[in-house]
């Protein structure tokens, strides 16, 4: 699934690549397939929203895509690196620098200070600062006046800028958001997908995002929908309505189906 960024600008190679990945939950000892044989290739550079029905295996893919959790078999792997799954360690080493998280609550550490918790990840690697890029990540979220705050200082929609900033200071090769804007009201998450849009085009990040809302989605370049574990569609330049009428259908297909193996 190869394309030329929406925005137009230079597309360098693939930066995500699955390659039949499929994950199996069974700690119960009754097996649910999350994913099934899924195949993706996303390009550096670009705005990627992933939606689909609930259960349809959104967080499961954004997971085993970021190395957060292991595929039952299939490979992963970031700008031609394959993941390594050996142990935590080997994980949590490869999402180090390559990979960048923002989450629907935002978890920041509340006994830091705002500057102190979009420096962490730097910290946490043991590399420098680089201040040029600091300035530019916090001017960018319009965070410069309140580095010195704490997260409980700040509103929702301030502290998912500061996440997004803690994302975009390491300069990873992909950002993975999972429902941003999901505790968020419609003009801070306007400013949130704003933001990724900036950071897409401005910083030549890759965003690939976990969100319900198809206007969220329609910020992306491409929405990837997913039922049943299994990618059965995909939307370039996607608009609200499209999505949306898109998702009722989806939703439609699965109650039939699932009408059909009850009855
Ligand atoms: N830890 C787990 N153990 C067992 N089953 C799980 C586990 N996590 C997810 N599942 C199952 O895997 C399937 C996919 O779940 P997933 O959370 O990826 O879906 P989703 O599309 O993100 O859902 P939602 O939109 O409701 O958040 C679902 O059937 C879910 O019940």
């Amino acid at each position: 699934m190869n394309r030329v960024g929406a925005l137009g600008r230079p597309v360098v190679g693939d930066v995500l690549r699955l390659t039949s990945v499929s994950k199996v939950y069974d700690r119960t000892g009754v097996p649910v397939s999350a994913l099934n044989n899924v195949n993706l290739s996303i390009a550096a550079g670009t705005f990627t929203a992933i939606m689909g029905p609930s259960g349809s295996g959104k967080s499961t893919l954004l997971h085993c895509a970021s190395g957060l959790d292991r595929p039952t078999s299939g490979e992963v792997s970031i700008a031609g690196q394959p993941m390594a799954f050996g142990n935590e360690t080997d994980l949590t080493r490869f999402r180090r620098g390559r990979i960048g998280f923002v989450f629907q609550q935002f978890n920041l550490l509340p006994s830091l200070t705002v500057r102190q918790n979009i420096t962490l990840p730097l910290r946490l690697e043991g590399k420098r600062v680089d201040r040029q890029r600091m300035a530019a990540v916090v001017e960018r979220v319009d965070l410069t006046r309140r580095l010195d705050h704490h997260p409980a200082q700040l509103s929702g929609g301030e502290q998912q800028r500061v996440a997004i900033a803690r994302a975009l200071v390491t300069n990873p090769q992909i950002i993975f958001a999972d429902e941003p804007t999901g505790a968020l009201d419609t003009h801070r998450a306007g400013e949130v997908l704003d933001l990724f849009d900036q950071a897409v085009r401005e910083f030549g990040q890759t965003v690939i995002m976990v969100t319900h809302d198809p206007i969220a989605a329609s910020h992306a370049d491409l929405v990837l929908f997913l039922v049943d574990g299994r990618i059965v569609d995909e939307m370039a330049r996607p608009n609200p309505a499209a999505v949306a009428e898109e998702m009722a259908r989806l939703g439609e297909e699965v109650a039939r189906r699932h009408a059909r193996s009850e009855s």
